[in-house]
């Protein structure tokens, strides 16, 4: 791919983003998502096209709301001025080979140049498909037909994939995701950044570990160790949290997610990516409630009570919550709800009522109170315990987190001495990790209630050499280095858009011996690798991590070493 047409993709994406239901919208204000929250912080509104997990999936819409409206925009309009001299036009029917994956998970193929994405079609496949759309530089096709099928195309289990949008990649082996993955983060590497990969280095080999000591030549730099992406064992099931539409369709209360490109709300029973138990708490919810006659609520009206059904799994303590999202407090049979829920699922410890009477489609409203039992559930990720409230963000695949999280204690290299910098820190769940390895950690996150969340975990941890502040972390920092706090690593975990131009000023100012790099956006953290390179650092390793198995997100963890 030229550099032309990557641009034209980056702008594709921009444009398509614009269009897309906010996440921040989907999920509530408190960040019900580490992705979410990438998209412009907890609470906050975001038009950038985001990553992560959604309602109960995995990706930009379980309850299909991101997904849909770039569907519609896929889908063109009869409207649409035919293009003169493009080699296709709308609803022809063509032949093309599949040449790539674009980042929303469409194969990308070429007709006579012209650039054609295509959902469901995999690299390495001819096809034939319908031109549903087309724009200038590129367009858009439905999968007719697979001609020659790639060897790592796979049957897929989920019945409800197609209609979903959950996931995007269900169709490829898991293998091919994760090798896609890696090589999403090379590409980008090389061509956004202009940043110099090694060859194949495998996991363990030590590479890391000379670079960082200075084993290698400095100047030229041996090139960036990409290693392959760190998978998971069994990528199903792995999702702590449920967060379920419920709405009337056919006159019946149903609970799933949004059907493509519309409002319908589809029944479901199961999602596979979801923990078990959640899927069962969910469907006992919808039963007790059809039985005692409970109203869903309704988009279009603003009436009826029952809105969202959230259900939180501790994975480690088996702790479970259940967060029924009303419009309105009153709970006509409460008693008799909550008796059958008890009865009915015995891991359930806390029942929570959050009240919602906004016609918005942002999920929780201001006012939650306990039903019955405990206000949290807790958990744990290694060794560190969390608190995790009806309203508190808490990272949705908790076994990949545990990985991440300890590539990230790993790459800071800590022996115990260290001050470390986490900037973006959320509810400080990496400041707590490297707390354990360092003498001191500040943490810094520009939501307040983030913060207090991090400031009661440290305290439940009995950990007092870690200490947290409310702002930006462009504004904190400096004001950090002014008094005279000098890091020995920084951690930076910023949302999408990637870190804050006067944060990495700050950050060359400070020149702390390691910076560590966690991004969910391989574009924005090449960028920010670039600046970072030119002011002295040299990126020595990139691992990714699949966070969120059968989607197109990509999560990595840098490291970065001063070039003197
Ligand atoms: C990707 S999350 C990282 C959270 C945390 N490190 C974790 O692993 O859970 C990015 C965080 O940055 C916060 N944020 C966004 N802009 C910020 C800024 N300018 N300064 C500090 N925090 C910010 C968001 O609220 C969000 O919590």
């Amino acid at each position: 791919m030229t550099n032309k047409q990557g641009q034209n993709r980056q702008n594709q994406a921009r444009r398509e983003s614009k269009g897309k239901r906010t996440e921040s919208g989907r999920q509530g204000q408190n960040g019900e998502s580490r992705q979410m929250r990438r998209s412009g912080g907890i609470g906050q509104k975001s038009n950038n096209e985001r990553t992560g997990a959604a309602t109960n999936g995995g990706g930009r819409g379980r309850n299909g709301a991101g997904s849909a409206s770039s569907r519609r925009n896929r889908e063109g309009n009869s409207s649409q001025a035919q293009i003169e001299g493009l080699p296709v036009t709308k609803n022809d029917e063509v032949a093309i080979d599949i040449i790539g994956m674009n980042h929303d998970g469409e194969g990308v193929g070429r007709a006579e140049g012209y650039t054609l994405f295509v959902q469901g079609a995999l690299p390495g496949e001819k096809v034939r498909v319908k031109v549903l759309k087309t724009k200038k530089q590129y367009g858009y096709a439905k999968l007719l037909d697979v001609l020659t099928p790639s060897p790592d195309r796979v049957a897929t289990p989920c019945p409800i994939y197609d209609q979903c949008g959950g996931c995007q990649l269900q169709h490829w082996s898991y293998a091919g995701q994760l090798a896609w993955k890696r090589q999403h983060v090379i590409d980008a590497l090389e061509r956004i950044g202009k940043l110099h990969v090694a060859g194949e280095l495998q996991a363990g080999s030590g590479a890391a570990e000379a670079a960082a000591h200075g084993a290698v030549d400095a100047e030229a730099g041996p090139g960036i160790n990409v290693l392959p992406t760190l998978g998971m064992a069994e990528p199903w099931r792995y999702r702590n949290k449920a967060q379920v539409p419920v709405g009337v369709t056919d006159g019946a209360l149903v609970g799933g997610f949004y059907a493509r490109g519309s409002h319908r709300i589809v029944d479901m029973e199961t999602c596979l990516i979801q923990h078990e138990h959640n899927d069962d708490v969910v469907s006992h919810v919808k039963a007790i409630a059809r039985d005692l006659g409970v109203t869903a609520y309704d988009e279009e009206t603003g009436r009826g009570l029952l809105r969202h059904v959230v259900v939180k799994k501790a994975f480690r303590t088996g702790e479970m919550m259940l967060v029924l999202v009303t419009n309105g407090r009153d709970i006509p049979h409460a008693d008799a709800w909550i008796g059958l829920i008890r009865e009915q699922i015995p891991q359930v410890v806390s029942i929570c009522q959050n009240v919602n009477t906004k016609q918005t489609n942002v999920i929780f409203g201001d006012e939650t109170r306990v039903l019955w039992g405990r206000d949290v559930i807790y958990d744990y990720i290694g060794e560190v315990q969390f608190a995790i409230s009806a309203r508190s963000f808490y990272q949705v695949n908790p076994v990949q987190t545990e990985v991440l999280y300890n590539k990230t204690v790993e790459y800071a290299g800590l022996t115990g001495k260290e001050t470390v910098i986490d900037a973006y820190c959320g509810i400080g769940t990496i400041s707590l990790f490297l707390a354990q390895h360092a003498d001191q950690v500040y943490g810094v996150e520009i939501v307040k209630e983030a913060i207090e969340d991090a400031r009661s975990n440290a305290e439940l941890n009995g950990m007092t050499n870690v200490k947290f502040e409310v702002g930006a972390s462009e504004d904190v920092i400096p004001r950090w280095k002014q008094e005279g706090i000098e890091a020995d690593v920084i951690v930076v975990d910023p949302p999408r858009k990637g870190c804050d131009p006067r944060l990495l000023e700050t950050i060359l100012e400070m020149k702390p011996e390691r910076v560590v790099y966690v991004s969910c956006n391989p574009s924005t953290l090449v960028r920010d690798l670039r600046i970072l390179e030119d002011g002295g650092y040299r990126t020595v390793e990139v691992q990714s991590v699949d966070m969120f198995p059968h989607t197109v997100h990509v999560e990595c963890c840098s490291l970065l070493v001063r070039k003197d």
